[in-house]
């Protein structure tokens, strides 16, 4: 067993206010989901939101899945010139058999303009 890093990251719809909870919801048990990940496998989570979300700390939507009993932080993404808004990004360590290969990190909707070298068929497994 080896502590293992995983990142997603997801593009929220215009609408933050609507949408911000949900869309992390969706990346995070994603994120579990195609790595055969338990929350009880989960270390420590960190969510970045760019500078343009505004409506809630991302962290919320891992609490509201019954993530209590592990560490979780959220802080802004750098504001580069021209980079894509309305984007959370997750960075999760979890203790796992799967080698660091075998990892798959998740780009959900526009985020996977993020990283075109993981991108299957317009969204990145
Ligand atoms: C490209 C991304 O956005 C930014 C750039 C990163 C990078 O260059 O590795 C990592 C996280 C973000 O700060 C991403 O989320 O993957």
């Amino acid at each position: 067993m080896s502590v293992r890093a995983l990142r997603g990251a997801i593009q929220l719809e215009v609408d933050e206010r609507v949408h911000l909870l949900d869309g992390v919801r969706t990346l995070f048990q994603e994120m579990l989901a195609v790595n055969g990940l338990d929350q009880d496998d989960l270390v420590s989570v960190l969510f970045t939101a760019t500078p343009d979300l505004v409506s809630e700390f991302p962290a919320v939507a891992a609490r509201e899945l019954g993530v209590t009993d592990v560490p979780l932080m959220c802080a802004q993404e750098l504001d580069i010139a021209g980079s894509l808004p309305r984007v959370v990004r997750i960075l999760a360590y979890a203790e796992t058999e799967l080698s660091k290969p075998e990892v798959k990190h998740i780009y959900l909707g526009g985020a996977a303009a993020l990283r075109r070298d993981l991108s299957v068929a317009g969204e990145s497994r």
